[in-house]
């Protein structure tokens, strides 16, 4: 089945919606999808605010196009004990003593809410702790971007990270995980000696974050560069190369330019700019404030080395001596 075309400012026809082996549904490639291609960009479909809660999403829902309303009856549902409990609190009232389709809308919203908001499409990508898509939103475009973070092969399932736990091991990823009901079974988390290793190290991540905002508060730089450089090379080994890799470049760049050192924040500042680009597209207003960032950089870097290389200014008095002596 083709995704629903309703933009025409991304790539959705690259993308099919097929079963994916014990997962429900999922988004796959249809032919090689390169690097940094925008696959979707959507509005939210439901839930638009920080404060948005189970007493809203019926409302809301009710006011949906029927189109809308049977595309998003359509969607996985899933409803833990904790959401459940939640949600009974908010209104008030118990899960039994709602309509069947009450309680329908709520378990979708549940297990496909991102944040507090529903995307149509978004809402197909299944969990990996290693994603080859990432997702943002874009507030020049008012919609959800979803992108290719790396080249990926024809064939291949598009998949994002539901948990911000990168640097969590296999069994804290899992625990948080619970609440959309699934174990996940992605490369990392398989029972294998590489998947085991890779574990390790997102422990030392975790670890390693800590020591970075430590260092941060005691504007410990030259610490701060050398950890945040050994937070992305730990990064790079266990296939995580989105925004959680820029982000540690952001932090060796930023530790450049405490030191003084306006050639490295450049070289750091660039490989952030990589990444970012590819991930949220050069529309989004980060990478809008990025480049510039960047080109403020190499203009200073020109000024130094404009005032390296001028000439000694010359004094009077040698001036006067080198006319006596010609
Ligand atoms: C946001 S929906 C994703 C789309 C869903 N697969 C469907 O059929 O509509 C979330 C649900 O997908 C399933 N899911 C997502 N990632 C998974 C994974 N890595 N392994 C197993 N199930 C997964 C779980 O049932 C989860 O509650």
């Amino acid at each position: 089945m083709a995704a629903h075309c309703d933009s025409a400012a991304d790539s959705r026809h690259l993308i099919d919606v097929k079963v994916s082996p014990e997962k429900g549904l999922g988004l796959f490639a249809n032919a090689d999808i390169p690097r940094g291609t925008r696959i979707i960009a959507e509005p939210a479909l439901l839930g638009k605010n920080a404060d948005y809660t189970a007493k809203d999403v019926m409302k809301e829902f009710r006011s949906l196009s029927p189109t809308q309303q049977s595309r998003y009856l359509e969607l996985h549902g899933y409803l833990s004990e904790d959401i459940k409990s939640q949600f009974e609190q908010e209104l008030g009232n118990k899960m039994q003593k709602l309509s069947a389709q009450h309680r329908k809308v709520l378990a979708i919203y549940a297990a496909n809410a991102n944040g507090r908001i529903i995307y149509l499409h978004g809402s197909i990508f299944n969990h990996s702790c290693i994603p080859n898509v990432h997702y943002e939103h874009n507030s020049n475009l008012g919609m959800e971007t979803f992108h290719a973070i790396h080249d990926i092969a024809a064939g291949e399932e598009l998949t994002i990270t539901y948990i911000h736990g990168t640097y969590r091991t296999r069994n804290q990823r899992q625990a948080k995980l619970a609440k959309w009901g699934f174990l996940c079974t992605c490369p990392a988390c398989v029972d294998t000696p590489a998947a085991s290793k890779a574990d390790l190290k997102r422990a030392q991540m975790f670890d390693l974050d800590k020591l970075i905002a430590a260092e941060y508060l005691f504007r410990d730089w030259e610490s701060v560069r050398k950890s945040a450089q050994k937070m992305a090379a730990l990064q790079r080994s266990v296939g995580l190369i989105g925004r959680d890799l820029s982000k540690a470049y952001a932090k060796v760049a930023w530790a450049c330019y405490q030191l003084g050192d306006r050639r490295m924040e450049l070289l750091w500042g660039t490989k952030v700019l990589d990444i970012d680009l590819f991930c949220l597209g050069p529309d989004n207003p980060h990478c809008v404030w990025l480049a510039g960032q960047v080109v403020d950089i190499v203009k200073a870097i020109r000024k130094e080395e404009a005032q390296e290389t001028a000439p000694e200014p010359t004094s009077k008095e040698s001036l006067d001596a080198a006319k006596q002596g010609s």
